[in-house]
């Protein structure tokens, strides 16, 4: 076997498999499996198909994700700088998929750096609704962020917050929750040795108090009628079937929704739940409920070893659209649509607006609403979007948000929503999100590299390119001069500054291709 586990793991799972347990072993002696999933919010799944660069075999279980080669380097290509697609275990792309994310849906990823989950459930999205993103760990927020504002996400906020705060502020509020929760790991295995070392450290004892806690909170965050997702890669029952009853016992307006086997799940596996759990007895129906749940076992699918639950709330589904604090719900309280044809009255609305924002926290010296002015004053000039979101000042930044102001009061926000920009010297400087986000027919100019040749590269390099005036497409009017958002075969990268036939680079010093 090419890894040392040990030797507790394997008496459980022999006890547990019986028969089963020679093939499950078989497994650890096969290559683990690499997949990439295609950012939707970037480019179709047909569209990626036909160029991309690498052999691609459909993964059952997720209609954009495709498994590569071992060998292949899925990083090491501009597309993936573009943010066309994330490289994902293909079994982690499972619990995105039972949530069954509508645009508009308010979803929770309650866990959720480094993004995997959030960024699948973005591109459900397709910018319609609310994605509010949330890890514990401040560190691993960082690395969330970076993948919200890589993958072109405009409707997101990030918070580093434990799930009882976050529950104090919007009790009953979203209709769909991913908890991808913290767990002994032992699914991991194969594709990770350091989870070996770490097992004894996460014991599942450890595991179980923190996934009870996040649950129970869970149940207070959604409104009746949701529908929370429930995930762990480990094969531990009490983490899994027997953290599921306990949840079931503890709250009778739930139950579990049956998961497919199409796919290739396996069934969950009530005989693996003790009698009793944290001293109560678990009557046989409600163990009988977590039949339904899905287990993906790695010597039965192309993927590693992964637990999920649907759970869903008996109560009449509530009409999300109609809350005010959902900025897509209220009329009045929109950014103005597209930006290039806003009227001064709309302008100086947006000014005034700046004044009421969140934190309020403008740059030292400069007035609040100058800063909105300047950005709306860009977006005038260099952008064609529109809108469904409110203007916020965050940090001396500019956002656009999907929250109104009230709803992120007291919470730790990394990103209250998509960042465009900052202002510098009474000049607005654009965000590089802002550009990842953007599609070539948004931006006033706009100069296409192709991935053919070494230009993209030393692009991501941060090198200045000579570039003639000739190659900057533009919009009518508009000058060669400024701001160019920079694409490499038609898909976003970031920001360039033409000036006399050179690029100066704007693409960010900690992204850069190395
Ligand atoms: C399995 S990882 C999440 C992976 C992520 N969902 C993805 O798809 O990329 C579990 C995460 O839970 C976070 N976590 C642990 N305890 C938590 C808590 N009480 N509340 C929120 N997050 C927690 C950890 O910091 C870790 O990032």
């Amino acid at each position: 076997m090419a890894v040392q586990l040990p030797l507790a793991f394997l008496d459980r799972m022999q006890t547990l498999l019986g028969d089963e347990y020679a093939s499950f072993l078989s497994s650890y002696d096969k290559p683990k499996y690499v997949g990439i999933r295609v950012n939707t919010l970037k480019i179709e799944v047909d569209e990626f198909l036909k160029i991309t660069p690498f052999e691609l075999k459909p993964i059952p279980w997720c209609e954009t994700g495709f498994y590569v080669d071992e060998n292949v380097k899925p990083g090491k290509h501009p597309y993936y700088h573009a943010g066309l697609y994330y490289i994902q275990e293909p079994s982690a792309m499972s619990p995105a998929e039972a949530l069954k994310v509508e645009p508009g849906d308010r979803v929770l990823d309650l866990c959720a750096a480094p993004g995997g989950k959030s960024t699948q459930i973005a591109g459900k999205l397709q910018g319609k609704g609310i994605l509010v993103t949330n890890d514990i760990s401040a560190d691993r927020t960082k690395a969330l962020a970076k993948n919200i504002e890589l993958y072109g996400v405009r409707n997101a906020v990030v918070l580093n917050e434990t799930p009882e705060r976050i529950a104090k502020s919007f009790p009953h509020f979203f209709n769909k929750i991913v908890i991808d929760a913290p767990c002994s790991g032992e699914g991991m295995f194969r594709k990770d040795e350091d989870m070996i070392r770490q097992w004894e450290k996460h014991s599942i004892d450890k595991c179980t108090l923190m996934q009870r806690d996040i649950l129970r909170t869970a149940a207070s965050l959604l409104a009746p009628g949701g529908t929370i997702v429930y995930s762990t890669c480990t094969f531990a029952p009490e983490e899994n079937e027997g953290m599921i009853s306990e949840f079931l016992l503890n709250n009778d307006e739930f139950a579990v929704v049956p998961l497919s086997t199409d796919s290739g799940f396996s069934r969950g596996r009530p005989e693996w739940i003790p009698d009793r759990l944290e001293g109560a007895v678990i009557p046989d129906d409600i163990k009988a409920q977590t039949a339904g749940c899905g287990r993906l076992w790695p010597h039965k699918i192309e993927g590693e070893g992964h637990f999920l639950a649907v759970l869903r709330h008996n109560g009449e589904d509530v009409d999300i659209s109609q809350d005010d604090h959902y900025i897509g719900s209220n009329e009045k309280d929109r950014s103005p649509g597209p930006l290039k044809e806003r009227s001064n009255r709309d302008q100086s609305r947006i000014a005034r607006k700046a004044g009421k924002s969140i934190n309020n926290q403008g740059k030292k010296g400069l007035d609040e609403g100058e800063m909105i002015e300047t950005w709306s004053a860009f977006a005038h000039e260099h952008l064609v979007i529109g809108s469904q979101e409110q203007t916020l000042l965050f940090g001396g930044n500019v956002y656009l948000s999907p929250l109104s102001k009230e709803k992120l009061d007291g919470l730790k926000t990394v990103r209250p929503g998509w960042y465009v920009g900052t202002s510098k010297n009474g000049r607005f400087q654009p965000g590089h999100p802002l550009a990842t986000a953007l599609k070539p027919d948004e931006a006033a100019r706009v100069l296409n590299l192709s991935s053919h040749d070494t230009e993209a590269v030393r692009y991501l390099k941060g090198e200045t390119l000579e570039i003639p005036e000739s190659r900057i497409v533009r919009s009518d009017g508009v000058s060669p001069k400024g701001y160019v958002l920079v694409t490499v075969d038609g898909y976003s990268l970031g920001w360039g500054k033409w000036l006399d036939g050179m690029l100066k680079n704007d693409y960010p010093a900690g992204w850069r291709w190395t």
